[in-house]
């Protein structure tokens, strides 16, 4: 059998070199649309992807020979992974290449949230200078809670040691992981004292609209929210309702609920988002870093290396 590999979104080159030094064949082709990937699949025995369109029943359906789905990034939720498993088609994934983007940016929101960055700026550019309005509140001395503690959320962990917080982690799957970056905690003792929420979470159909208004409402402090992981996770009414009610102070989100810009006028909360400027939203990117575009591949190629077709 040929050891071909369709790469179907843009991964940086290194992966297709070392795919090949390892006897693949590659067809790198960032502009493949759906229609023709179902075309042409049948000869291939893995696909790289990222997030371009779901991995799902139709395609394993046309693609007998298909081995492997290589998910240049973290989150496996575009790709049928109960369909994968039954027909025995490994999944690799590449944490490692785009987590310290993602701790950096999580905490990069954090501190432009405690610090009204946005708004701040935004004032000097249409000629105010507001100091009082514009005071901060520092992180040393905090509690954030971590919510999810698998490659991300460790990551943030440590990258927290320097601010002198107390780092409190929870994570449903998982225990026995408190070490000098984080103590592990119950969910009861996440709501109970944090003053920052972080999540780093998969979204899974448990996850899906997970963190909604009763979610918030066992929070005992108004806390800062960070959400760097996937938007359908989040309720964002609830995340708007609790801004009212003071609960939540700011919220910084790389992610929104409909993954994509929302059409206008689709979606109401989005128009409160963009008013509310104790909101920071970025494009979901923040995995996505010029340093971890090659590192993604890097770590992708040397699971490749691992498979044994
Ligand atoms: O790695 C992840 O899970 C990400 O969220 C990055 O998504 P992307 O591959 O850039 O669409």
């Amino acid at each position: 059998m040929s050891k071909k590999i369709l790469i179907i979104d843009d991964l940086h080159p290194v992966f297709k070199e070392r795919a090949i030094a390892l006897g693949f064949e590659v067809d790198d082709k960032p502009l493949i649309t759906r229609t023709e990937t179902l075309a042409v699949i049948k000869d291939y025995v893995g696909i790289a992807v990222r997030t371009k369109f779901r991995i799902d029943k139709e395609l394993f359906d046309v693609a007998p020979n298909l081995r492997f789905v290589a998910r240049a990034g973290a989150g496996l939720d575009n790709i049928d992974d109960a369909v994968a498993n039954e027909r025995n088609i490994k999944l690799i994934n590449a944490p490692e290449g785009n987590r310290d983007a993602v701790g950096e940016h999580a905490i990069g929101l954090l501190l432009s949230l405690m610090n009204n960055f946005r708004n701040a700026d935004n004032e000097i550019r249409n000629g105010v200078w507001d100091r009082e309005g514009n005071r901060g509140y520092e992180l040393k001395g905090k509690t954030v809670g971590i919510v999810g503690y698998g490659f991300m959320g460790e990551k943030m962990a440590r990258k927290l040691a320097g601010f002198e917080v107390n780092v409190i982690a929870y994570d449903k799957y998982k225990t026995g992981f408190s070490n000098e970056f984080a103590r592990e905690v119950s969910m009861e003792e996440i709501v109970k004292h944090s003053d920052v929420l972080s999540l780093h979470i998969p979204l899974t159909k448990e996850t899906r609209q997970m963190v909604n208004g009763e979610y918030f409402y066992h929070f005992k402090k108004p806390i800062f929210f960070i959400n760097t992981a996937r938007g359908e996770i989040v309720n964002t009414s609830a995340v708007l309702a609790n801004m009212k009610s003071g609960k939540i102070l700011g919220a910084g989100l790389d992610v929104l609920e409909t993954e994509k810009f929302p059409a206008l006028g689709e979606q109401p909360w989005f128009d409160e988002l963009k008013a509310n400027d104790k909101v920071i939203l970025t494009p979901h990117v923040g995995g996505w870093t010029f340093d971890s575009y090659r590192k993604i591949s890097e770590v992708l190629a040397e699971k490749l290396a691992e498979i044994k077709l």
